[in-house]
């Protein structure tokens, strides 16, 4: 039987309504697309994947899911449609900006399972694929449910294929930093009338307004659920978190705000985008960002422009240097 590419219609976490690509094959309506020049977007139900490892690569992706209509509005369907959609707009988003064909640049299939764990307030890269819980409805609602979470756990693969930055210390921070930055790079292309400055806004402690995990203005701010350092003086030495890679990603998370805030969400992408794909390596640390952003700048911008600047004068703010 032939599968054909159809246009459906789906229903967020946040209760919005989007178009969606979907397969439909002998009555049913799959999500899997390849709507992207033969690039699959495929999502997945790991809702009876058992949480074992945390990152448990055993028995994702789950199930496949499917629809008896192109109507996907029913509860269970909500954030399998964001996973689905965002997921795309994470692929159109590197491929407009850089060329970049996926995540690993040689056009494979981007898939996401939601419904992992239970009640899960958290989301991650497991090497191969993202993979979403749906909250507990008070730290969280489904993650996909927002824009800049996706861009952020996509990042995560195109980081594992660029610098392989180890997930541990500095370098492991810079990891986190790129996939919030790149997130809210992604926020300002694809929703600008709510883009912002805080990560993880639309779903975090949905019962309280204005709040979010981190804030990448002010890392430390009442707004931020997770307090984080802005300077290098406040780096916090800990063996917790992979040693602290969510809790000093804070000070390359301000400066990459004052450089987005000097120079625009684009040219600050393509600077960043640069660093990660040309310049940083796996041990890469703070200082070596400053010179891998310094050197993308200059390879761009020129020396003398008011681009290398701003990320020189980021980084001397933060106090890498
Ligand atoms: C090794 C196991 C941990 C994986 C952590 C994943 S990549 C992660 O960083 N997830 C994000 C989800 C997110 C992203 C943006 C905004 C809000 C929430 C994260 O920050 N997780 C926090 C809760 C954490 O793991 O501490
Ligand atoms: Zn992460």
């Amino acid at each position: 039987l032939a599968t054909v590419l159809v246009k459906g219609v789906g229903k967020g976490v946040l209760g919005d309504e989007k178009e969606i690509n979907l397969d439909y094959r002998n009555g049913k309506y799959y999500m899997i697309d390849d709507s992207r020049n033969g690039v699959k977007i495929k999502t997945y139900d790991a809702s009876d994947v058992p949480e074992i490892d945390f990152i448990s690569k055993y028995f994702l992706p789950g199930d496949i899911m499917y629809d008896k209509d192109d109507v996907l509005d029913e509860e269970i369907y909500k954030s399998a449609v964001d996973a689905h959609k965002y997921a795309g707009y994470v692929y159109d988003y590197y491929k407009n900006n850089f060329g970049r064909n996926s995540i690993d640049d040689k056009g494979m299939d981007i898939i996401s399972s939601v419904h992992y764990g239970n009640n899960l307030s958290n989301a991650f890269w497991n090497g191969e694929q993202m993979v979403y819980g749906d909250g507990d409805g008070k730290t969280s609602a489904p993650l996909t449910g927002a824009l800049d979470i996706v861009g952020h756990e996509m990042t995560h693969g195109v980081t594992a294929y660029e610098a392989g930055l180890e997930y541990q210390g500095q370098s492991g921070a810079l990891n986190e930093s790129f996939s919030d930055v790149f997130g809210t790079l992604i926020e300002f292309e694809y929703q600008p009338e709510k883009a912002d400055y805080l990560c993880g806004e639309d779903v975090w402690t949905p019962n309280i307004k204005g709040d979010a995990l981190r804030d990448l203005q002010d890392p430390g701010s009442d707004k931020a659920y997770s307090k984080q350092p802005s300077y290098m003086k406040d780096y916090v030495n800990t063996t917790d978190d992979h040693g602290g890679v969510h809790i000093n990603s804070g000070i390359p998370n301000k400066a990459a705000y004052l450089v987005i805030n000097s120079i625009g969400p684009k040219k600050t992408g393509q600077i960043y985008y640069r660093a990660l794909t040309t310049y940083l390596t796996n041990k890469s640390n703070f200082y070596d960002a400053r010179l891998a952003l310094l050197q993308s700048a200059e390879d761009i911008y020129g020396k003398d422009s008011k681009e290398y600047r701003a990320v020189e004068n980021a980084f001397d703010s933060v106090g890498i240097k």
